[in-house]
């Protein structure tokens, strides 16, 4: 072997196939990647990144198809293999162990290999140097189990550097990131791929994509669509060649909340644990935005409303009527709905199918609305998925089985059948695509033109800020400002971080 074991190796990928069940999601895909070069991948959902990703990471195997390093073929049937090569994943799913602290996930599949004491004390240090490397601000003591998404995801960067990968690979890393964390991210990329590591980068930001990458690749329907320059490209270009055709990707603009709407939702004191005192209405066909850092008590405010977690103070009205024992039982029977945020821990059943997960909130006594009017319940769950775009092998198809984007899709349609009144969303175009967005948003505004109160949280300023009619900011769990559209999201974002700095 003449690799030199330190140095990125460049990636030759070619002729990869990988087929399920008789259906094909990659076909002859040719891609080479320099050493020290930052590719992105972009596609539609369910165009194939994330299984040519996890190809690479040996989660899965291709059917066909050859991978090179420097020249040389080499054989990733597994993790393990890959982690030999210096490839690293981090992918959508995540891989901590839930129950171990930070230091002990960075470290875990080191320790084999030295004396336990020598072995922390070496383990400390070292773990000490990549968080000033990353600037990432993790405690080394905590469990990963209690820290957010973003930062459990920092600690599988930390923990692919602690092993030496010379190849990241990462699955749409800032899907769960605010704005600022995301400039953190894209900042470290540049920076490891400055010192010579390859990095993979899927994500559905085509700016971000654009702004970091070197070149990037375009995936549609599991065939490569075209490789190129992103000094070369814009974000037109790139949605255009994944969907196929030019398409306007344009934020619908909400109607107006007619004059004389009542209150259909209405908040006063809320507190409970990062909630300190919310205070909120929301009136037939308006769309209220909740905007705010990681740790402002957004999703813990959308919790308390739904039920989710009982306030140990305030109350909660829907038409007027106090929602008394704050259970989601009782908020769902008024009509209540909410999205969750995370659709793996809160949302979807994973080993049922698309249809059983779309069907499973239409508990008896829901009310009819009209996705269900005249219809039998296979019938509103087919044509509920078709209005939301799931794409899946069929109906029948297992949740875990569905690109992640599709995933989300599938979890807002499993919401929408109810037809509720007042609809609560968590982070609601996560992880899906550009064409995709647009068409939530305008199913969001459609179902507040047909009356519907809805409330959303978002960390896209931008997207939230188009969606809503007013976006109410939280900073340590209060309400400080409430802006009408055409805010600037600048002023957003100052009003997030309060007297903090605002970074460029
Ligand atoms: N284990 C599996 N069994 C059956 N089909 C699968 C399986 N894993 C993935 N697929 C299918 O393969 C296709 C490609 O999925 P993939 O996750 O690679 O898409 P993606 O481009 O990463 O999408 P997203 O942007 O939504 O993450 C999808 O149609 C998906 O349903």
């Amino acid at each position: 072997m003449t690799t030199d074991v330190n140095r990125a190796p460049s990636i030759s990928v070619r002729g990869i196939g990988k087929s399920y069940s008789g259906v094909s999601v990659l076909r002859g895909v040719d891609l080479d990647i320099a050493p020290g070069e930052v590719h992105g991948l972009v596609g539609e959902n369910g165009a194939g990144k994330s299984t040519l990703l996890k190809i690479l990471g040996g989660a899965i195997r291709a059917d066909d198809g050859t991978i090179s390093f420097d020249g040389e073929q080499v054989t990733i049937a597994s993790p393990r293999d890959a982690i030999a090569h210096g490839v690293s994943l981090i992918s959508q799913e995540g891989a901590l162990v839930p129950a171990l602290s930070v230091l002990d996930n960075v470290f875990l599949a080191q320790w084999s290999q030295r004396g336990s004491w020598i072995r922390a004390r070496h383990d400390k240090r070292r773990l000490a140097e990549l968080i000033e490397l990353t600037g990432f601000t993790v405690d080394p003591a905590e469990r990963v189990d209690r820290l957010p998404i973003g930062v459990q995801q920092q600690v599988e960067i930390l923990r692919s550097l602690a092993r030496g990968a010379r190849v990241l690979a990462l699955d749409e890393p800032t899907a769960v990131l605010s704005e600022h964390e995301k400039e953190n991210l894209l900042g470290l990329i540049r920076r490891l791929a400055a010192n010579g590591t390859t990095i993979i980068l899927i994500s559905h930001f085509l700016d971000e994509v654009l702004s970091v990458a070197d070149r990037v690749t375009v995936l549609r329907d599991g065939n490569l669509i075209r490789t190129g320059k992103a000094e070369e490209t814009s974000p037109r270009d790139l949605v255009a060649q994944m969907v196929g055709r030019e398409i306007d990707v344009l934020y619908p603009d909400p109607d107006p909340v007619p004059a004389d709407a009542a209150v259909v939702l209405s908040a006063r004191g809320l507190r409970r644990g990062l909630v300190q005192g919310v205070d909120l209405e929301v009136r037939a066909g308006e769309i209220l935005g909740i905007a705010g850092l990681v740790g402002s008590g957004r999703t813990e405010t959308l919790r308390l409303l739904f039920g989710a977690d009982k306030a140990t103070e305030g109350v909660v009205e829907v038409d007027g009527a106090a929602l008394k024992r704050g259970t989601p039982r009782h908020a769902m029977a008024a009509g209540v709905a909410m999205v969750p945020e995370s659709r793996k821990e809160q949302g979807l059943v994973m080993v049922r199918s698309v249809a059983e997960n779309v069907a499973l909130s239409s508990l008896p006594g829901r009310r009819v609305g009209p996705f269900v009017r005249k219809k039998t319940e296979r019938d509103a769950v087919g044509e509920i998925s078709k209005t939301v775009d799931i794409r899946a092998a069929n109906p029948a198809a297992a949740i875990e089985t569905l690109s992640g984007g599709n995933q989300q899709k599938a979890l807002f349609a499993k919401w929408l059948l109810r037809s509720p009144r007042v609809l609560l969303i968590d982070e609601p175009t996560r992880g899906v695509d550009v064409a995709a967005k647009t068409q939530i948003h305008h199913l969001i505004t459609e179902l507040a033109r047909d009356g519907m109160a809805v409330v959303c949280v978002s960390s896209e300023i931008e997207e939230l800020l188009a969606l809503s009619h007013r976006v109410l900011v939280l900073r340590h769990g209060r309400p400080v400002g409430e802006y009408p559209r055409g805010t600037t999201p600048e002023t957003v974002i100052s009003a997030a971080f309060g007297d903090q700095e605002v970074s460029p």
